[in-house]
């Protein structure tokens, strides 16, 4: 199969625990639970079993109620957590033959700085609130192996100029930006090494709403400049109707239901995903 035509994502059998189960949870499949959590030796199973696969140039949605496993999903894909069990294959990495959580630490940073950027809910996750806005990107072309300066000023502007920070703010701290700046920063230091997939964590949560609608548009233009493949996070139905072409839902560390986000919408299957299309028309 050409490169091509292979998923630019695929996520296989991924799950991820905290703590190391017991006869009564191991055993049990999930039926001696209370929704992901056991009650006798407290294991947490985060993410059960998820599959799925990102296209070239889609955004993928993934939506549910809190504690459901986005954010962990998200970091076992940035390798902000090791997985449990499971695998990922990313086609510009080795050409989606090998995979990624079995890759060495060194690999794993390659694969981040290269071929991934990650969008976080906090800043402060990614962003050096001490360097300025600039210098963050330089950062972040640094880790890649850039060593020349003009050309990461250039390229540095050019990104941040593209999600509208002010030219003449650029040297300046985002310690001193609004929220919604330091989300525009956080996005163009992700966009640095023009990654083929952004990994986007509640990016829109705890803004205003005129703010939080700049930042979706910011993200839809930059998707359709770019054809960036995008896995977009968010307990909001509303967020992810804005922007996903295709639809994960998930309750309890499990996927419930996927598919087109307006299928989902139009003729949601699972009794949690008609609730949640509900709450949209209230
Ligand atoms: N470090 C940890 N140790 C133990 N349990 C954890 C840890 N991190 C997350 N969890 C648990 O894993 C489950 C999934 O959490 P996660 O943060 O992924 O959910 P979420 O869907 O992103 O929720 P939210 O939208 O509130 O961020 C929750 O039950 C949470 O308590």
């Amino acid at each position: 199969m050409e490169s091509y035509e292979q998923p630019v994502l695929s996520v296989r059998h991924l799950n991820k625990q905290y703590g190391s189960g017991c006869v009564n949870c191991r055993a049990s499949r999930g039926g001696r639970l209370i929704k992901n959590y056991c009650p006798v030796c407290s294991t947490v199973y985060a993410c059960r079993d998820i599959s799925f696969e990102v296209q070239a140039g889609e955004i993928l949605g993934v939506v549910g109620e809190s504690g459901s496993g986005k954010s962990t999903l998200m970091q076992c894909l940035y390798f902000d957590q090791s997985v449990s069990s499971g695998e990922a294959y990313i086609n510009s990495y080795k050409s989606g033959r090998e995979n990624i959580f079995m890759a060495s630490t060194q690999q794993q940073r390659y694969i981040r700085n290269l071929m991934m950027g990650k969008v976080y809910q906090n800043p402060v996750m990614s962003l050096k609130m001490n360097f300025s806005a600039i210098g963050n990107i330089a950062d972040k072309l640094i880790a890649a192996g850039n060593r020349n300066v003009r050309e990461m000023e250039a390229r540095g502007k050019e990104l941040l100029e593209h999600v509208n920070i002010p030219v003449y703010r650029v040297k300046e701290a985002p310690g001193n930006f609004s929220g919604g700046m330091q989300q525009r920063v956080q996005i163009a230091k992700a966009l640095s090494n023009n990654p083929p997939l952004l990994l986007l964590d509640e990016v829109t949560t705890g803004l205003d709403l005129s703010v939080q609608a700049s930042v979706l548009d910011l993200i839809k233009k930059i998707q359709r400049q770019l054809q960036i493949s995008m896995v977009i996070v968010s307990h909001d139905l509303g967020v992810i109707r804005m922007l996903a072409d295709r639809t994960v839902v998930m309750l309890d560390g499990r996927i419930i239901e996927q598919g087109l986000t307006d299928q989902i919408l139009e003729d949601p299957q699972h009794s949690y995903t008609q609730q949640l299309v509900q709450s949209l028309l209230i």
